[in-house]
């Protein structure tokens, strides 16, 4: 049976990096991604940043939505103190699939909690069925159709407090106009743009931080 991108992808890192160690993971992923074949992982420029942003937060409670590889996954898992609790949604099951293999390779699987599922079903059952309060940190990477109406269903559901960090990746490219617009406009969030580059290519991005207000 042919291999998809996203099996290859793993299948690099198992052959290649240093099972238990989440940088190892991560740099195997971007060499490929580099060299063999383009994914749409955040990578390692926009990584940075996304890096950074989750060290000043510091959560204790986090939600990705988004999963595809698990790249980001691991990448903010391998930051996080522990006891803290991530939750990363990934609609695809065969994305999950590879998602659950990347992130247990890593190492963290203690830390990352895979929802399979769509955002505007899983948002809802944070407080109750996850045992969610308010969220800390949350990284928007999956359809960029889906930022606004889930921003929106994040504040409905009373999961945002003052100072949560709603963190949205591919702002420029393929670009979230209406969610750039809605959160800069709306009057509940404070917003930062991050100028960065598209991973694996030259052509420009950006990250969107939004800063509830509460
Ligand atoms: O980081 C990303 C990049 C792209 C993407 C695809 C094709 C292009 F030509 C350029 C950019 C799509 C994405 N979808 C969901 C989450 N993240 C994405
Ligand atoms: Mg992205």
């Amino acid at each position: 049976m042919n291999q998809t991108k996203e099996q290859r992808v793993l299948q690099y890192v198992l052959d290649n990096a240093m099972r238990g160690d989440p940088q190892s993971v991560i740099d195997n992923i971007d060499r490929y991604c580099h060299e063999k074949e383009w994914a749409m992982n955040v990578g390692d420029q926009k990584g940075l940043i996304l890096d950074n942003i989750v060290k000043e937060t510091n959560p204790s409670v986090c939600l990705e939505l988004g999963t595809y590889c698990g790249y980001s996954a691991v990448r903010i898992a391998r930051l996080l103190k522990p006891g803290t609790r991530f939750f990363t949604v990934e609609f695809n099951p065969e994305f999950a699939a590879v998602a659950k293999q990347m992130i247990e390779f890593a190492g963290v699987d203690d830390k990352v909690q895979i929802l399979e599922g769509n955002t505007q079903d899983i948002i809802p059952q944070l407080k109750k069925k996850y045992e969610v309060d308010t969220l800390d940190f949350v990284f928007v990477d999956h359809w960029k159709d889906k930022y606004t109406p889930d921003t929106k269903l994040l504040e409905k559901c009373n999961l945002l407090r003052k100072g949560s960090v709603i963190l949205a990746d591919n702002v420029i490219v393929p670009g979230a106009p209406d969610f750039l617009e809605y959160v800069r406009t709306c009057g509940l969030y404070d917003c930062t743009n991050y100028p960065s580059f598209l991973e694996y290519m030259n052509e420009k991005d950006a990250l969107e931080k939004a800063v509830f207000r509460g």
